[in-house]
């Protein structure tokens, strides 16, 4: 069995943990820089990007989430943590912990529409996935090696490259947990690859 952290600084962080534990995996809640060492793959849970970035920092864990990127396990970023996760930010400065391979905009969907549910096509997901939009980003741009997994209305709102998921909606958030196992999953193959 693979072990999920989940960043608990700020946002939706136990949802995303009854999520993994649904799918069949186990998961702990990561307060401290030295959990996780203990973790096979951590999830960056939606929230506001500024304000868990202020934690991070509060906290001392920046250094640490980038050096568990280096590690290669698997990072998953849901709505602010996928913002967290990009290399580049439209309209604002330097990147947060900075390592998937995508552009991304902040508060992509209007006004009237802060918040809604819709289907959609997740590659290798599934292919009506209920996804809760809460405020959330869209990618505008991805590097090579970076597969979109899924659009809403043309945006990408889902992507992965190699050992990094990123969507901009609430996988967390309805009791459909496919995304989760499709990140344990991701997890079980790095961990596999360890020790071959
Ligand atoms: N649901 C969310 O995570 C919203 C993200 C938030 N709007 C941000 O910019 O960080």
């Amino acid at each position: 069995m693979v072990k999920i952290g989940v960043l608990a600084l700020q946002g939706a962080v136990r949802e995303h943990v009854n999520s993994v534990i649904a799918s069949g995996g186990e998961a702990v809640e990561i307060k401290t820089v030295d959990q996780l060492h203990d973790v096979d793959g951590l999830i960056l849970p939606g929230g506001e990007s500024t304000a868990m970035r202020k934690l991070i920092d509060q906290y001392g864990f920046m250094e640490e989430l980038r050096a568990f990127a280096a590690s290669g396990r698997p990072m998953f970023g849901t709505c602010a943590g996928l913002i967290l996760l990009a290399k580049d930010l439209v309209g604002y400065g330097e990147p947060h912990i900075g390592v998937m391979d995508v552009t991304v905009e902040r508060n992509s969907f209007g006004r009237q529409r802060e918040s809604f549910e819709t289907e959609l096509s997740v590659a290798g997901v599934a292919e009506a996935f209920p996804a809760v939009f809460i405020r959330g980003p869209h990618i505008v741009e991805v590097g090579d090696g970076v597969e979109v997994l899924a659009r809403h209305n043309g945006r990408i709102v889902a992507a992965r490259q190699g050992q990094f998921l990123g969507c901009s909606f609430h996988p967390e958030l309805t009791d459909d947990h496919r995304m989760a196992a499709y990140f344990i999953n991701m997890a079980i193959e790095a961990k596999e690859k360890q020790f071959v």
